[in-house]
C-alpha cells in the first residue's frame, strides 16, 4: 500500500473532572488526511484545506508528530501528508490531536503496522505539544484507542481504555472565538484547594465506575469541575446559561470541551441530546456569535481507514 485516506475524529478531553486525564471520541466530526510514500526521504505537508495552517515540518502537528515516528522507524521512503480539516483549530474538540494521532496512524499502516496504540500515542504527544506547550495525552489516547480513554501516566505512557454506555450521546457546541489551548492553560492556577482536590478526585473515581456500571445517574452527579472550569468558564461568553437549559432540557451533565469554547454535554439517548442541540442554539442564536452544534455517539473506533 502506497496510499491511505483517514478519517481522524474530534476528540472531548477533561469531560469535567478529569482534567489533562480523560476523554473521549466523536462519531461524526472529524478531519480526513491523505498520507502518501514518497521515494524523497522526509515527511512533506503537501495540501491543507479548510484552515489556514503552517506547512513547516517543525510548526505543523501533524509534521511534528509523524516526524517523530520516521525518525525511530528511519524507513527507506518518505511521506506526504493532506490535512482536509473539519475541525476548527482552537475549537476545543482536539483540532490539533486530529492531525497528530491521524499522520502517525496512517504512516503506521502504510509502514505494515510496526508500532501499538500506546507508541503511536507517544509520537503523536510530541505534536501536542507544539500546539499546547504541554506533552498531554488526553485527547490523542481516545482518538487512537476510540470510546473513553484514562490516561493513567504520561511517562511512561499508561492508557487505560474505559467502557462505553451503549446509548450515550453527546451534543457539542462550538461558539466561533478561537481559545488557544496553550493560553487557557496559562490562566490556570498552579495550586489548588485540598478540598477541592478531595471533590475532583471523588468525582474522577465516581465517573469511571458509573462507566463501568451504566450508572446513568452516578455519571451526571460526577460531570463537575471545580478545579479548571471556575477559571476557563470565564473565557466563554454565555457558558453559565448553556449549562442551566441543557440541563433543564434532560442533559446528564455539561462542561467545557477540552480548553474551550466548545461546550459538551451527555444525554441518554440521541432524542435528549438533539433536545439539548436546540437549547443551546437558542442561547446563541440570540447573540451576535456564529455557532456550531453536532450531536454525535461515543465513537468506540477511533481513526478509521477510508480507503
Ligand atoms: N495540523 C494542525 N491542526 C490544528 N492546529 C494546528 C495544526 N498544526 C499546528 N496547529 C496549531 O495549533 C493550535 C491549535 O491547537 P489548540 O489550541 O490545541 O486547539 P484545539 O483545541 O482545537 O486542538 C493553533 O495555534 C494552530 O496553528
Ligand atoms: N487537557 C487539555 C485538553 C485540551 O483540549 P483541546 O481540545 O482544547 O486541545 C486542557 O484542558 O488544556
Amino acid at each position: 500500500m502506497n496510499e491511505i485516506k483517514i478519517f481522524s475524529p474530534a476528540t472531548v478531553a477533561n469531560v469535567s473532572c478529569g482534567f489533562d486525564v480523560l476523554g473521549f471520541c466523536l462519531d461524526t466530526i472529524g478531519d480526513e488526511m491523505v498520507i502518501r510514500k514518497t521515494t524523497e526521504k522526509g515527511i512533506k505537508i503537501t495540501k491543507i484545506v479548510g484552515a489556514d495552517l503552517p506547512f513547516e515540518a517543525h510548526k505543523n502537528v501533524a509534521s511534528v508528530s509523524a516526524l517523530a515516528l520516521y525518525n525511530h522507524a528511519n524507513p527507506d521512503c518518505g511521506f506526504e501528508i493532506e490535512i482536509y480539516k473539519n475541525i476548527k483549530p482552537g475549537s476545543g474538540i482536539g483540532s490539533s490531536s486530529a492531525s497528530a494521532a491521524g499522520s502517525v496512524f496512517a504512516i503506521n499502516e502504510l509502514l505494515g503496522r510496526p508500532y501499538n496504540q500506546t507508541q503511536l500515542t507517544n509520537f503523536a504527544m510530541k505534536g501536542e505539544a507544539v500546539a499546547s506547550g504541554c506533552e498531554h495525552a488526553d485527547n490523542i489516547a481516545p482518538a487512537l484507542f476510540g470510546g473513553f480513554t484514562l490516561v493513567k501516566s504520561t511517562t511512561p505512557l499508561q492508557v487505560l481504555q474505559l467502557p462505553t454506555p451503549e446509548d450515550l450521546f453527546v451534543t457539542i457546541i462550538h461558539p466561533q472565538i478561537e481559545v488557544k489551548t496553550s493560553e487557557a492553560r496559562a490562566i490556570l492556577p498552579k495550586q489548588i484547594p485540598l478540598q477541592n482536590a478531595i471533590t475532583q478526585w471523588s468525582n474522577v473515581g465516581s465517573l469511571v465506575h458509573a462507566l463501568h456500571t451504566n450508572d446513568y445517574q452516578l455519571l451526571s452527579q460526577a460531570l463537575v469541575d471545580v478545579v479548571v472550569e471556575p477559571y476557563r468558564s470565564q473565557l466563554i461568553p454565555h457558558f453559565d446559561s448553556v449549562k442551566t437549559e441543557v440541563i433543564k432540557a434532560g442533559a446528564l451533565g455539561a462542561g467545557i470541551s477540552g480548553s474551550g469554547p466548545s461546550i459538551f454535554a451527555l444525554s441518554k439517548s440521541k432524542k435528549t441530546a438533539e433536545d439539548v442541540a436546540k437549547a443551546m442554539t437558542t442561547i446563541y442564536a440570540k447573540t451576535a456569535i456564529n455557532f456550531n452544534t453536532y450531536v454525535s455517539k461515543i465513537n468506540t473506533q477511533g481513526m478509521k481507514i477510508l480507503s
